[in-house]
């Protein structure tokens, strides 16, 4: 890949400080040092920020490139102001192999722009009864050190405390779709609540994901190992949460922009855009999740981008697939939910959508500071922009966006992984 060499001048940092970055290598160099005929982008009243890092991604590759490939799910990303993206393991092969990772990390070293980091299956086939190879997919060329059955639960509680046990030996983590099967039985569609009961619609517990998120924090404690929850959706998961890390537990969580933005409300219409696992909650649950996002008890945003092509999508709300896609506005969405209402400031942000999930990704490379020496890994964002959302206009290759029509902030202006841009307005 090739390194141009780029002068960013006058970009705000997220601490408040106006600064030139100079990308060179593919590393942040001293702008000093710039020669003279560099190429400049002025970057007057724009912010620049760590590319942000996406810890839960639906690619379809391989299996459904007709819903999105690697190519154009990085492409959103980088639309996104996105420098990496966790690829969930519900691809079709599983990801469920070292053979499976590494070709997964190949597609996005040949397509990507953005880093595609592969996670790994927790158990074969995503079937919820063995194991899958854990050991053999970190020790390969991929090192898988996230693993999760996302789309589906670890339900067994013995399987699960195996998986934690076993990921322990090289700090790897498991990322766990938390939702009882039998809590949220197979009809399951919409938040069990009052809107189910009007719409006639299968309802779904919030206690189906709070009860699991209690067990696998007190089995993470038990084998002292990492567990991170998914798309955390409920009050009770952060009340459940807030205690586990009052205890010392090892437990991480995320929160999918839309269940920061969007209530319960919107299925009543019946549009199955808004179907999605977990559900959209009642408000209550969404200000729970925005203050535990600001105080920290949820670590990080996921998006769960989350690609279907129109035939999977455009049925009765009963029989739609669950999904949305959330690459290209969930920094957009976050700033609504979280900056525009003074809950996080953007250094908070920034933690939340870049140095945490790598962090937490175990990545060397990602959500590092904008310092001299770093990865040239840069988002430059116009702070006040805002624009009406259309679902046509997309990188990806799926159109079920339930922010259609909505005018959000429309921040990112310029990504840069590696110092290549990746993306430009
Ligand atoms: N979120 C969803 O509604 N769907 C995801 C699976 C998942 O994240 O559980 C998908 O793969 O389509
Ligand atoms: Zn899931
Ligand atoms: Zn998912």
């Amino acid at each position: 890949m090739s390194h141009p060499t780029l002068l960013i001048t006058g970009a705000r940092l997220a601490d408040g400080e106006v600064r030139d970055l100079l990308l060179e290598g593919g590393r942040l160099a001293d702008p000093a040092g710039a020669p003279a005929d560099v190429t400049t982008l002025d970057a007057d009243g724009l912010m620049a920020l760590p590319g942000l890092v996406d810890l839960h991604t639906h690619l379809r590759e391989p299996g459904r490139e007709d819903a999105e490939t690697v190519r154009s799910g990085t492409l959103a990303a980088a639309r996104g102001g996105y420098t990496a993206v966790l690829a969930m393991a519900n691809t079709n092969p599983v990801t469920d192999t070292a053979e499976a990772a590494e070709h997964v990390a190949a597609l996005g070293r040949r397509d990507g722009s953005a880093q595609v980091v592969p996670v790994g299956a927790v158990t074969k086939g995503l079937a919820g009864e063995q194991l899958a190879e854990l050991g053999l997919m970190h020790r390969s060329a991929a090192e898988v050190r996230v693993f999760s059955d996302d789309g589906h639960c670890v339900h067994d509680s013995r399987l699960m405390r195996r998986a934690l046990e076993y990921v322990r030996a090289f700090d790897g983590v498991i990322a766990q779709h938390a939702q009882d099967p039998r809590l949220a039985g197979p009809d399951a569609c919409c938040h069990e609540g009052e809107v189910s009961g009007r719409l006639g619609l299968g309802g779904w517990p919030a206690v189906a994901e709070s009860t699991i998120v209690a067990r696998d924090v007190q089995l993470a404690r038990l084998t002292r190992s990492r567990l991170h929850v998914c798309h955390v959706s409920t009050a009770e998961s952060v009340e459940v949460l807030r205690w586990a890390k009052a205890q010392g537990v090892a437990v991480t969580a995320e929160v999918t922009p839309h269940h920061l933005l969007l209530t319960t409300d919107a299925v009543l219409g019946y549009d199955p855009t808004y179907k999605v696992n977990p559900p959209l909650r009642p408000d209550e649950h969404v200000q729970a999740l925005r203050q535990a996002l600001a105080d920290g008890t949820i670590d990080a945003v996921g998006t769960d981008h989350a690609p279907h092509a129109r035939h999977d999508k455009e049925h009765a709300f009963a029989d739609a697939a669950f999904g949305m896609v959330g690459l290209e506005s969930a920094l957009g969405v976050v700033v609504e939910a979280m900056v525009q209402t003074g809950l996080l400031g953007w250094g908070d942000l920034v933690a939340r959508m870049s140095s945490t999930p790598a962090r937490i990704a175990g990545l060397a490379d990602q959500g590092r500071p904008l310092a001299v020496g770093e990865p040239a890994n840069v988002v430059l964002v116009d702070p006040t922009r805002r624009s009406t959302v259309d679902a046509a206009d997309t990188l990806s290759l799926s159109r079920n966006n339930p922010y259609s029509g909505l005018t959000l902030p429309d921040p990112v202006e310029a990504t840069f992984w590696q110092g290549r841009c990746t993306y430009r307005r």
